[in-house]
């Protein structure tokens, strides 16, 4: 099972916090590649850090000389203190700059490195094959190219700005603590331990908060996804109250878990603060002692209390940031998870130049035999063979392997014996890309982008002209309906093209195909949703589009086949009929009880007799 299913059951499954161990190493080597093409902007950074840090780290240094060479001596010369406040002002104003400077370098490259994983991502996810999908819920995928990505953002935001700055903050407090005065800088460091053994203990029980929340955060975000595709589900079945009390009991369990580690946070916080607040009065004490007893001045007093003010504040920003980098290192893991899974559908090594135009558009499934992943055959050694530019209608009952022969076909699926040629050409071998310029499908609900008519028609392949697309629409008579749209063929269809009819969007994707042109047309189920006067509007569509076109049409409707050339009758993966309407008519076969029942609904949908009570 690839690494990312894994993951993403783990975290579908766990919800108890329970994540994969992050895998620092390869992580690092990962993100490291996507370093190295940035590294004058974050050679840049570091210079800028550097300079940042000592602008803020000399203030109280400045202070100290401030108040030992000039107030404690009783020096009254004033315009060394006015040099001393200058440069005090000067370091505050470079500090700033820097620190700016530092922030937007980091976040240009972090920015274009996220937004070039994200693409990659995106894009691989596409290549990827239908099995991975069957495989796979889209939450998830949702949920690696949102968050996921998030989490590497947040690394380059927050943890390496974090670990550069405020490791080297501290590396240069203690230098400058033990320049001041040694013993008192030895105390300081034995601190260390303590803060460690607090920050460790901390650490893991937050590690635990941070990740409950997000992987409750994951499964609220893969049940919205998946509950926004079904709506019209939902609804159909009012399953509002019963969704809306999973997602009610999914919405408290990340709540809980987000208030847990937000407290889990402020203890952490609150105690540091107790340890800075001790340490600082322990300072003042001892300090003070030797203040009095001259053996420091009071400047150095003054600079180690601020020093010991700002020691704290970086080791509790890297503590903070050991989740961030945790849930970093899991996303890149998961991440190149799913960019390590290679397409199970995949161009051969000896690929055939298909030239496009010469595409008679005959098929033939040699002895096909085929099962999805591990499961029962749906179809053993199944022979069927079209002709160039034949019309081929295919009926079965539900389940028979329609569709699956259809996918086969697009290769959606490779077969496990046996062959699918296209003109002799085994698709196997056909590019994909060539593939699916020869074979078009429409199916039961086409899909419609958020965009225009003509992007949607022309698939926002600007290479098709608004003409071709406009000629199109009026050879399938889609015209009629743009005409009746406010801005015609400019008019803005909403996601999945909702506000037009089932009708009116498989008229769309009927002008598809004639602008796409395909040498063998597969209709899968494309008049299921359709009344019966649109079903004409396309039933004329499709002796259109269908001239001169090997087509293939797989209807529960007999109607829409009758004319077909040849009929094919499947059950469970097997032809158990073949011939026209009229010689399947008088076999008196599968197919006439099937069309003797077409017409009985028909007749009883005019008829419409007593409903009868089920049970
Ligand atoms: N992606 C898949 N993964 C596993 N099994 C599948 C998948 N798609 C279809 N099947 C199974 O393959 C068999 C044939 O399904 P297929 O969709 O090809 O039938 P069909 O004749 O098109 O049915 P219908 O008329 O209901 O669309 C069914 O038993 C179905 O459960």
């Amino acid at each position: 099972m690839p690494q990312a299913i894994n993951n993403w059951q783990t975290d579908q499954n766990s919800g108890q916090g329970k994540q994969p161990k992050p895998q620092y190493r390869s992580a690092f080597r990962i993100l490291s590649s996507y370093i190295t093409p940035h590294r004058k902007t974050f050679s840049l950074v570091a210079i800028c850090t550097v300079i940042a840090i000592a602008s803020e780290l000399f203030q109280p240094f400045l202070v100290k000389i401030a108040i030992d060479d000039n107030l404690m001596a009783g020096n009254n010369d004033f315009s060394s203190l006015l040099v001393i406040c200058a440069i005090y002002l000067g370091l505050s104003l470079s500090g700033l700059l820097f620190t700016y400077l530092q922030n937007n370098l980091l976040q240009d490259a972090g920015q274009s490195i996220v937004a070039k994983i994200r693409k990659q991502l995106f894009q691989h996810i596409t290549k990827l094959s239908m099995s991975y999908f069957d495989k796979t819920s889209s939450g998830s995928l949702i949920t690696h190219v949102s968050s996921d990505t998030e989490a590497v953002n947040q690394f380059f935001n927050q943890v390496l700005l974090t670990l550069l700055r405020d490791g080297l903050t501290l590396v240069s407090i203690l230098v400058m603590m033990f320049y001041l005065d040694a013993t008192l800088g030895l105390y300081c460091l034995l601190l260390l331990p303590i803060i460690a053994l607090i920050a460790i203990a901390f650490r893991s029980f937050m590690r635990t908060t941070y990740q409950m929340a997000r992987t409750r955060l994951s499964r609220l975000v893969a049940f919205v996804a998946e509950n926004l595709s079904g709506m019209s589900l939902i609804q159909v079945f009012h399953q509002q109250k019963a969704q809306a009390e999973l997602y009610k009991e999914r919405n408290e369990d990340y709540f809980k878990a987000n208030v847990r580690e937000i407290r889990t946070q402020v203890l952490f916080n609150r105690t540091f603060d107790l340890l800075g607040n001790l340490t600082i009065a322990f300072v003042v004490w001892t300090g003070g002692k030797a203040v009095l007893g001259t053996t420091i001045e009071f400047g150095v007093l003054y600079a180690f209390i601020t020093y010991i003010r700002q020691f704290f504040q970086p080791i509790n920003a890297i503590t903070q940031q050991w989740n961030t980098l945790q849930s970093a290192t899991v996303a890149v893991n998961r991440i190149w998870g799913v960019l390590d899974i290679e397409p199970e559908i995949q161009d051969s090594a000896k690929t055939v130049k298909v030239d496009y135009e010469s595409v008679q558009g005959r098929v033939d499934f040699n002895k096909i035999s085929f099962s999805y992943g591990n499961g029962s055959p749906i179809f053993r050694g199944l022979d069927l063979h079209i002709r160039p530019g034949e019309m081929v209608g295919i009926v079965g009952t539900t389940g028979a392997g329609k569709s699956s022969l259809m996918s086969l076909l697009c290769r959606f699926y490779d077969v496990q014996e046996g062959s699918v040629n296209i003109d002799g050409n085994d698709v196997r071998n056909i590019p994909q890309a060539d593939l699916h310029r020869i074979v078009g499908l429409v199916q039961q609900e086409p899909y419609l982008y958020a965009g225009s008519i003509i992007d949607n028609v022309r698939m926002f392949d600007e290479s098709i002209s608004r003409e071709d697309v406009i000629q199109a629409c009026e050879f399938v008579g889609a015209d009629q309906l743009v005409s009746r749209m406010a801005d015609g063929y400019d008019t803005k269809l909403s996601e999945r093209g909702s506000g037009l009819s089932a009708g009116e969007r498989q008229l769309l994707s009927f002008a598809r195909i004639i602008v796409f042109r395909p040498k063998i047309l597969i209709l899968d189920e494309a008049t299921a949703n359709l009344d019966s006067q649109t079903e004409q509007l396309i039933q004329r569509a499709l002796q259109v589009v269908s001239k001169g076109r090997t087509t293939i049409v797989i209807a529960h409707r007999l109607s829409t086949i009758m004319q077909a050339d040849r009929i094919i009758v499947l059950s469970h993966g097997t032809i158990v009929e073949s011939g026209t309407h009229a010689e399947l008519i008088e076999l008196q076969g599968v197919y006439e009880e099937l069309y003797r029942h077409s017409q009985g609904e028909a007749a009883a949908s005019i008829e419409a007799p007593e409903a009868q009570t089920i049970p």
